[in-house]
């Protein structure tokens, strides 16, 4: 699973120097943080939509593109998918409640 997001994120900063006529990814981050972030809150929406009334394909195909969005995003920002896998990562075996608790007593 990671190794697909991790080949994804390496496409996406490698189209840092593609021509933006023929990258769409490069479009978005010529437009900057902002238009990446926007998109990708579109697509969650889309997704929100395609959970709780499409099926399951409908909401496959949202979700790729919620998660292809999010990784444009992060590119956009200079933030390493590596960090955020290692964020994850530290959270394993910590029960949600119990992290939502530690962050509340900030
Ligand atoms: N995984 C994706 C991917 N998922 C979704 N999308 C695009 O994201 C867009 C989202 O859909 P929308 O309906 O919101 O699109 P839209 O209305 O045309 O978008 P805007 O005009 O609002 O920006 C579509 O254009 C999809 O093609 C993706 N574009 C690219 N990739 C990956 O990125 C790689 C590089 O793509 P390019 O940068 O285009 O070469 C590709 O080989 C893929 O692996």
């Amino acid at each position: 699973m990671s190794d697909v997001l991790l080949q994804l994120a390496a496409t996406i900063s490698a189209r840092r120097s593609a021509t933006a006529d023929s990258s769409y990814t490069r479009q978005l981050l010529d437009a900057g943080p902002a238009r990446c972030a926007k998109k990708l809150g579109e697509e969650a929406i889309e997704t929100v939509i395609a959970g709780t009334s499409e099926g399951d394909e409908q909401l496959k195909a949202e979700a790729a593109d919620l998660i292809y969005h999010l990784l444009v995003l992060l590119e956009s920002r200079g933030v390493a998918l590596n960090d955020v896998l290692a964020v994850l990562d530290k959270r394993q075996g910590v029960s949600g409640l119990k992290e939502k608790a530690e962050r509340s007593k900030g």
